[in-house]
């Protein structure tokens, strides 16, 4: 059996707010709204793949804090699996992958066109309220 490619998602929670992020590419996903992150690389761990990923699409240093319940199917063979990420250092800016970034209130969580498959994760973010009040 073919084991599924795991794409890790970042909650990352500041203020009460999450961080969502507008896609630039590729077409098909383009304008739509995910959770920053991306794959995790062959001897890689999930943590270490979405430190990196953080850092290359955002220039943040940040820190995976707990994963967050669930796994959610992406296209065929991908897998989506989302951990809080607390922010060290560092100020997001799209610099990678995105065009537009908005810190979001639980409020103002439906306010952007999320990917149809980050809906489930994103109310699974909201089903932890300590998380963001933590950070
Ligand atoms: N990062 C991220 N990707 C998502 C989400 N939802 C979703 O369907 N995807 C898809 C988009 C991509 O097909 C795949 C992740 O690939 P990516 O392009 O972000 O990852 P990457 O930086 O490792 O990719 P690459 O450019 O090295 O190929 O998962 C999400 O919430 N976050």
């Amino acid at each position: 059996m073919t084991r599924s490619i795991v794409v890790v998602g970042g909650a990352l929670l500041s203020g009460g707010r999450l961080l969502a992020t507008r896609r630039s590419a590729p077409p098909e996903l383009a304008g739509r709204w995910e959770l920053p992150g991306g794959k995790v690389e062959p001897g890689e761990t999930p943590e270490r793949a979405l430190v990196r990923e953080l850092r290359e699409e955002l220039g943040v240093t940040a820190e995976p804090v707990e994963r967050v319940p669930g796994e959610w199917p992406l296209k065929p063979g991908y897998v989506l699996r989302v951990w809080t990420v607390r922010l060290l250092a560092g100020t997001p800016e799209p610099l990678e992958d995105h065009d537009e970034l908005r810190w979001l209130t639980p409020d103002e969580i439906w306010d952007v066109d999320w990917l149809d498959q980050d809906v489930a994760a994103v109310k699974a973010v909201l089903a932890v309220p300590a998380a963001w009040r933590r950070f």
